[in-house]
């Protein structure tokens, strides 16, 4: 058996990533989510973990730095990366809408202004629709824009919405629904497939018991 290098992200979901993994064979004795350290080993050392900021861990499989990820489908479908992805962990479930103030009719002819921490994502959505805008990148708070003349619109993650109505916000459209996947370095597909099968059946068997 060969290692495998497994990136996962940090936020919101590592904490019931970390126990998904505590259903399997996988250990990772010394790890906690507040910890500084970057790098773990299970037990046998055949798994080391790379902890990561979310956007940056498909870029670590893409380019085989980690033969697997595990991260939002938001940070995939930003980063654009060159990835398979082979299974859906149902947690850290969101979705990605575009939001603006209530009743919010643009004018004819308009160019949108959108706010969003999602260039690609937002980029993507309006050329689809055939809508040019203009895009505002920022990096958190995004709901503050439309408040602030900033932007006419944004396009955000909605959880439970409660961001959105304490700022007098609401849902205009939905765009996609987001989940934590798990994502695979191409090569390493081919030339680690025992080991990478192996993970995803093990995961899959926490996963529906
Ligand atoms: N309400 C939510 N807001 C943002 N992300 C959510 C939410 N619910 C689930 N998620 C998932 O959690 C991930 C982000 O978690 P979190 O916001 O803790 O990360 P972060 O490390 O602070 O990210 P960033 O550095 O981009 O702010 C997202 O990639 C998404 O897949
Ligand atoms: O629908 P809700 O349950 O309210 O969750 C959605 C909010 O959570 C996220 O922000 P985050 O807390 O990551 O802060 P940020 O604005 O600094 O990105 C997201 O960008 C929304 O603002």
């Amino acid at each position: 058996m060969q290692p495998i290098t497994l990136a996962l992200a940090k936020g919101r979901p590592a904490k019931s990533t970390i126990a998904l993994l505590e259903k399997t064979d996988v250990q990772f004795n010394d790890f906690h989510e507040d910890s500084r350290k970057l790098v773990f080993y299970n037990s046998d050392r055949s798994i080391k973990l790379l902890f990561v900021k979310a956007i940056d861990v498909p870029t670590y499989v893409e380019k085989g730095a980690a033969d697997i990820g595990i991260v939002g489908k938001d940070n995939i479908l930003e980063s654009k990366a060159d990835v398979y992805e082979l299974l859906d962990l149902k947690i850290g479930k969101c979705k990605f809408a575009v939001a603006g103030k209530k009743n919010y009719t643009p004018e004819k002819g308009q160019l949108l202004t959108i706010a969003t921490k999602y260039p690609a994502i937002a980029q993507k959505h309006f050329d689809k629709k055939g809508e040019a805008i203009e895009i505002v990148k920022l990096n958190g708070s995004v709901e503050l824009a439309p408040l602030i003349g900033l932007a006419d619109l944004i396009v955000d993650i909605v959880e439970t919405g409660n961001t959105l109505k304490e700022n007098g916000l609401t849902v205009l459209e939905n765009i996609e629904p987001i989940s934590t996947r798990l994502i695979v370095n191409k090569a390493s597909f081919a030339t680690k497939s025992t080991e990478v099968q192996q993970f995803i059946s093990q995961l899959k068997s926490a996963l529906e018991g």
